[in-house]
This record gives structure tokens, sequence and C-alpha cells, in this order.
């Protein structure tokens, strides 16, 4: 197959002119709001906004336009909503570069999200697909699940969005880069799993450990005992690691590392497109830049061993992983 390279006035390279745009977009974001191409807050929150707007979407009824940018535009609304609590703070951040930049908002969302990625070693490159119409509306409440709500209720609402259990999981890899404000609004940026900084199977393994103490003043709603210090574990994530729908699709994800990455990146193309009219989009993969390979293999953390492991699918075996050298340590929390 012929694919087309042309050459912007900046001299990248990328199969479509109409993308050239996009690179000065690139490097502002870089520089400024993830201050340096950063896996950080920033990045995290990038990623966390692009799932809360475009799940705004139903297959059955009309909750919102999807991945279409509401959550910025109508922001009064949305962020009136429970589940998007912490989401303010992204808002906030991403705005002025919303204003800046002429993208539509659900372009700069996803586009973000895209970029966020890239900063975390290990993350696929996601595919960006540029030419998302303006939002009509707000979405309505209720479309994004909450850490307490229980399995039978999240898978139901990723159906109605179009997601099947193994799909939904595919996504919550999405929790090995990132931490919490809010849930426990004593310890700002607890992270979900060791290694906040990194898209790596930690977060898949750390949950399914035995849970043994709370990193702050908890239990708070939708919270659950962790098991390292200074380490977050959301109640959903707990029973989703567990629960014999999709027990096997979450070790799936500790036991291939590969498909872990490859899932996510096919389900957040998905998620990107929700509501959208893929024919009417131009792809413009080709500026999301490739993420750093991940350093280091998947461990258990230091003080525990294959008997902390509450492994919960039958038919996979679980990895004979080893331990971090040394006593128990604990996360840092994810400062900026
Ligand atoms: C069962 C589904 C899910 C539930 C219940 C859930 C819940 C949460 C909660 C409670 C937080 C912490 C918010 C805070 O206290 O500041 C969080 C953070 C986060 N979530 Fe989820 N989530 C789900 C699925 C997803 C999906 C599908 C994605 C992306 C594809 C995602 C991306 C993130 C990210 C990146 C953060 C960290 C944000 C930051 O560090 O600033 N989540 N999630
Ligand atoms: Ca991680």
């Amino acid at each position: 197959a012929l694919t087309r390279r042309v050459t912007c006035p900046d001299g990248n390279i990328v199969s479509n002119q109409k993308c050239c745009f996009l690179f000065p977009i690139l490097e502002d974001l870089q520089t400024n709001l993830f201050e340096g191409a950063v896996c950080g807050e920033d990045a995290h929150s990038a990623l966390r906004i692009a799932f809360h707007d475009a799940i705004g979407f139903s297959l059955n009824k009309n909750v919102g336009g999807g991945a279409d940018g509401s959550i910025l535009v109508f922001s009064d609304t949305e962020l009136a909503f429970h589940a998007n609590g912490g989401i303010d703070d992204i808002v906030a951040a991403q705005t002025p570069f919303f204003q800046k930049h002429n993208l539509s908002a659900g372009d700069f969302i996803q586009f973000a999200a895209a970029v966020g990625v890239a900063n975390c070693p290990g993350a696929p490159r996601l595919k960006f697909l540029l030419g998302r119409p303006p939002p009509k509306a707000a979405a309505a409440d209720l479309t994004v699940p909450e850490p307490f709500d229980n399995v039978t209720s999240i898978l139901a609402r990723f159906k109605d969005a179009g997601f099947a259990p193994v799909e939904a999981v595919a996504l919550l890899a999405s929790h090995t880069i990132a931490a919490a404000d809010e849930v426990d609004p004593t310890i700002p940026g607890t992270p979900f799993d060791s290694t906040p900084g990194i898209f790596d199977s930690q977060f898949f393994i750390e949950t399914l450990l035995v849970g043994s103490q709370f990193p702050g003043t908890g239990p708070h709603q939708g919270e659950v005992a962790s098991p390292i210090l200074g380490e977050m574990r959301l109640q959903s994530d707990f029973l989703l690691a567990r629960d014999s729908r999709t027990a096997c699709f979450w070790q799936a994800n500790v036991n291939s590392p590969t498909f872990m990455r490859d899932a996510f990146e096919v389900e957040m193309l998905k998620l990107s497109l929700l509501g959208q009219d893929i024919s009417t989009l131009t792809d413009c993969s080709d500026v999301i830049p490739v993420p750093a390979p991940v350093q280091g293999t998947a461990h258990l953390p230091a003080g525990s061993s294959l008997n902390d492991v509450q492994a919960s699918c039958s038919l996979l075996k679980f990895p004979t992983l080893t331990a971090d050298p040394g006593a128990a340590t604990s996360v840092a929390p994810v400062t900026s």
C-alpha cells in the first residue's frame, strides 16, 4: 500500500497535510501543560477527562454526544455531577489552551489525552482522529461510573456505551497512570499503583494483593484497604479484579503486558470515537509522539509474596513473580 508522505512547513512528516497545524499545539501542550512532557498529574488528568467526556454516550437513549468536548464547553453543568469530582482542576488547566488553539473541544480533549499518555513510558502510542464537530449540549448525569458502584451496574453502564466486560477491563489499564485527589481529600495525589509515572502492569498485579491498610483517614466511600502504604485502592477495582465476570480479563493483563498495551490502545480509539461519525474524521495519529519503552519488569512490591495474591481466575496460572528486594516501602504521592 502507498502511504502518502507530506512535509509540513516546520519539517515534520505526516501522511495528511491537514494534520500539520497540530505540531505547534503539541509543542505548546508538552511545554506548558505537561511541564516538559512529564507523565504527571496533568497527563493523568488529561486521560481521565477524556474518559469522562466520551462516556457521556449511550447506544439506547440520548445522554450526550460522546467524545464531543461537552465537559469543557458545558462545564458549569457537568462539573456539578458527583462522579466528576476533581475534574474541575483539569478543566481549569486545559481551558486556556483550548481557547488559544483552533481545535473543537472534542478534538482538544482527545488530542491532549493521546499526548499526555505518550509521556508515560510503556504506554501504547494512542491513535488520534481529527474533526469532531462542536458539542451541542451537556451530557446527562450518571453516565460516569463511581468507585462505590457494584460490578453489575458498572458493566451495565459500559455495555450501554458499547463496551463488553473485556473492553471495560482493558480501559482500566488507565489506572496504572493515576492518582486520587478526592476519594480521601486529606491525601491528594495518592496513586492506584506503585508506579503512577509508568504504564506497566503493576496496577493489575497490586489490585490482586490482599489489602492491609488505608493510606490516609479511610475507609472513605468507594475505598477499600490497599496492600502498600501510600497506595489507594478503589472498591470498584477491587471487585472487578475478583468478580467471575471480569477476573480472567483482569489477570490477562498481568500475564501479558503486551496484551494490556494493545487492548488499551484499541479501546481508547473506540472511546475517542463515541458519538462521532468516523467517515468525517482525518487520521492524524502520526502527530502523537512515540512513548518511551518501559524499564523494569512486572514484580511484587517489596515485602510481599505470592501468598498475598488473591488470584481469582482459575483458567490462567498466576505468573511466578518475584518481590522487589528489601522490606516493605511506601509509595509517594503524585505532586505535579
Ligand atoms: C469502573 C470504572 C471507573 C471508576 C469507578 C473510576 C473511578 C476513578 C476515581 C474515583 C478516581 C480518583 C478521582 C479523584 O479522587 O481525584 C479515578 C482516577 C482516574 N481515572 Fe478512573 N475510574 C474508572 C474508569 C476509568 C477509565 C475507563 C479511565 C480512562 C480510560 C480512567 C482514568 C482515570 C485516570 C487517568 C485517573 C487519575 C487522574 C489523576 O491522577 O489526576 N478511569 N478514577
Ligand atoms: Ca503504573
